[in-house]
């Protein structure tokens, strides 16, 4: 049965264009295109707005972002053996659908995009949180970008949302909420896609916030909660210990025990501290 969009369903794409899922790639496949729409009306009402989809394969999400209204879809895509399934959608949604063949690591979304943008991507883990980590850290900010909808296996979307004292809290946390509201959409069971991953996976969507929650120079945060982090297990006069001559000193400036550790630290006291270390260093 034809779906809504009058294309095939996305079983019938995969076996005519051969698509057979390449390991290599992170390729799982969403078949379901309720799913697909479900997700696609994560980052809020799309119509008239312009989307940057990272990892469209087969097209199952392209198709649900187009249907919810989406003006114009620009689709990053490694794989070419995709291209010919996405240029049948392209063909249902005229002048809508742009596609870019290539690694979404070395291409520039900038160099395409006319306006703000919501970006959504259902891409292998890796790559996904290395985007993550670089859509976190332009030089300016606000960002370029007015939301970001990713899939990421469940445990990776619970880094972001942690909070201090979860197990999962740590630098992306900090990273993340420091610059946007976060928040897991929907989870899902293995058994959504194709081949079926070995884990669950969660979608994330963050908003950036108009600032970041607390001043704090990006640099110097970013290298305070990598030394927190990189020995989690250690007291933090311990870890910083690289950070400045007086770590102890400045450390109870900003509020935290010499003797506590990373995992128990909001964002407040980390930004707290990146402030009084960036001071010391002015002075
Ligand atoms: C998990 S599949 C998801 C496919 C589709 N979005 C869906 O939800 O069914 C990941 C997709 O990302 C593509 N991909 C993997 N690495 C990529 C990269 N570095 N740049 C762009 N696309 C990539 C794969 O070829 C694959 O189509």
């Amino acid at each position: 049965m034809a779906a809504i969009d009058g294309l095939p369903p996305l079983r019938e794409v995969i076996a005519t264009h051969e698509l057979a899922a390449k390991k290599s790639l992170g390729q799982n496949f969403l078949l379901d295109l309720n799913l697909t729409a479900r997700i696609a009306r994560v980052p809020g009402d799309l119509s008239g707005a312009d989307v940057l989809e990272v990892g469209p394969g087969p097209g199952g999400l392209t198709r649900g972002l187009l249907a919810e209204g989406a003006r114009r879809v620009l689709a990053i895509e490694k794989d070419a053996r995709c291209l010919p399934a996405l240029a049948e959608i392209g063909a249902a949604y005229p002048g809508r659908l742009h596609v870019l063949e290539g690694d979404a690591l070395e291409i520039d979304p900038l160099a395409h995009l006319t306006g703000p943008i919501h970006v959504v991507a259902n891409l292998p883990y890796n790559v996904g949180t290395e985007l993550l980590i670089r859509w976190l850290t332009p030089a300016a900010w606000p960002p370029y970008w007015s939301s970001l909808t990713l899939m990421f296996q469940r445990e990776v979307a619970e880094r972001i949302v942690a909070q201090p004292g979860d197990k999962h809290y740590g630098r992306l946390a900090v990273l993340a909420q420091w610059k946007c509201e976060v928040r897991i959409a929907l989870t899902l069971p293995p058994e959504a896609f194709s081949p079926p991953p070995k884990v669950r996976s969660a979608v994330v969507h963050l908003r950036p916030r108009p600032e970041p929650l607390y001043p704090a120079d990006p640099d110097i945060l970013s290298r305070v909660v990598a030394a927190g982090f990189n020995q989690r297990r250690k007291m933090l006069r311990a870890s910083l210990k690289g950070i400045a001559p007086n770590i102890e000193a400045l450390l109870e400036e900003a509020g935290i025990a010499p003797t506590d550790r990373a995992e128990r630290i909001d964002i407040a006291r980390f930004a707290a501290l990146a402030r009084l270390v960036a001071a010391q260093r002015a002075g």
